[in-house]
């Protein structure tokens, strides 16, 4: 472990000095994109501003022979593509037991690291394994002359790595936030899924028996396979001041399911999932942007609450402190969203920058539908 007081201190002569906090961009789809892909690549450079992250990935579901491929691929999009200020660059580098990760690291650092916000490992086992990726990143951003650190974000995907969550969350300042892996983690824990995420009909609880007749019409209720999982990510990120997400949802097609296993991540805490296919995209954008009607009952009890503390009634129910700080959180999420989103502002009635520095807006439910 770490002394509290080199926590903050550069793991390698030249590097810059790590994050204090992690940066709340918005990030509320990561989307991912094969840059081996030839067709799926050229689609891109039209994606920036309309997508959080993009996440260039060199592991799963990019083949073996594809990987070197992948890897360039992402170097030339990256250089040749101005992402702006409202989305950020990822990418998913191989296992850390691959054979390819040590070129993805060296080559991806040196080549695109200014550009990189964020690199995603997968299969993270324990805090050993973020300590690794760390400071071989101080080395390579010392030698490339980087002034910012780039970022890491670890997958859930074993049973190893869910055990040692909290650890994991609070390896290094350079955690920006964890993502469910459902598919691998699944197969660790040798659950008798054969999906990428989502619920399982056979996931159920039955109602009692009506009269003793076990045989009669009972209705099932299906449950969610995740809930234990994501729940505790989530803790373990709110505790070291990182960023949930949901991960990838597999059937496509889907998209009433897809939507639905967002929201559930969305209502728990995460900030974000993953999109595979651009019909995901929109489908994340809405579940992870909170709506009018929440902004507009949260700045109500934030106006009704006045100095934040003691009771009050609004609409027959009781609203106090506490309510105040969930209505709080999602206030300062509708304000940070409406920054690169003008729909959004003019959805959620938030100032512009020159009208909040006057007083405090007020009466907005009606405009915020
Ligand atoms: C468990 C895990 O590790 S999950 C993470 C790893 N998996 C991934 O990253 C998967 C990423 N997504 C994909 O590979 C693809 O979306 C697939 C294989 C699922 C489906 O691809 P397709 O069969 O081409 O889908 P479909 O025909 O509906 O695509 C429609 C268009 O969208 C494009 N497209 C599909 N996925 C993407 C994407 N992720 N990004 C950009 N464009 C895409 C296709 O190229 C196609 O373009 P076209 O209209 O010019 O022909
Ligand atoms: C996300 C991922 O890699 C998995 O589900 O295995
Ligand atoms: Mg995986």
């Amino acid at each position: 472990m770490r002394s509290p007081k080199d926590f903050f201190g550069p793991l390698a002569v030249g590097a810059p000095a790590p994050v204090r906090e992690v940066p709340a961009r918005p990030s509320r789809m990561i989307h991912f994109f094969d840059p081996s892909n030839e067709k799926m690549a050229a689609k891109v450079p039209g994606m920036v501003g309309t997508v959080d992250v993009l996440l260039g990935n060199l592991e799963d579901a990019v083949k073996a022979d594809r990987k070197e491929a992948a890897r360039q691929g992402l170097v030339d999009i990256a250089k040749a593509t101005d992402f702006g200020d409202s989305t950020q660059l990822w990418t998913r580098i191989n296992s850390l037991d691959s054979p390819w990760v040590l070129d993805d690291l060296i080559t991806l650092v040196t080549e695109i690291g200014d550009k990189l916000d964020v690199i995603m490992v997968p299969k993270v086992q324990g805090p050993e394994d973020i300590h690794y990726v760390d400071r071989i990143l101080a080395q390579l951003e010392a030698r490339a002359g980087l002034k910012r650190p780039i970022l890491v974000h670890a997958i859930l995907e074993t049973a190893r790595g869910m055990a040692n969550v909290e650890e994991i969350a609070g390896a290094s300042p350079r955690m920006q936030g964890i993502s469910l892996g459902p598919a691998d983690l699944a197969a660790d824990r040798r659950m008798k899924t054969t999906r990428v995420g989502g619920g399982h009909p056979g996931y159920l609880v039955r109602q009692d028996p009506i009269d003793g007749n076990i045989e009669g019409d009972r209705r099932t209720y299906q449950q969610d396979l995740w809930h234990y999982t994501i729940a505790r990510m989530v803790d373990a990120c709110a505790m070291h001041g990182i960023f949930p997400y949901y991960g990838p949802f597999g059937d496509i097609k889907d998209v009433v399911a897809c939507e639905d296993q967002f929201r559930n991540a969305f209502l728990l805490g995460c900030v974000g999932t993953w999109s595979l296919h651009p019909v995901q995209v929109d489908i994340a954008k809405r579940v992870f942007s909170p709506s009018a009607e929440d902004v507009a009952h949260a700045r109500r009890v934030k106006e009704a609450m006045g100095d934040g503390t003691g009771a009050v009634m609004l609409d027959g129910k009781m609203e106090d402190d506490a309510s105040l700080k969930q209505c709080l959180v999602i206030l300062e999420l509708a304000e940070r969203l409406s920054a690169n989103d003008p729909e959004l502002a003019s959805l959620y009635a938030v100032p512009s920058p020159s009208e909040a520095t006057g007083t405090e807006a007020t009466g907005t439910e009606g405009e915020a539908s």
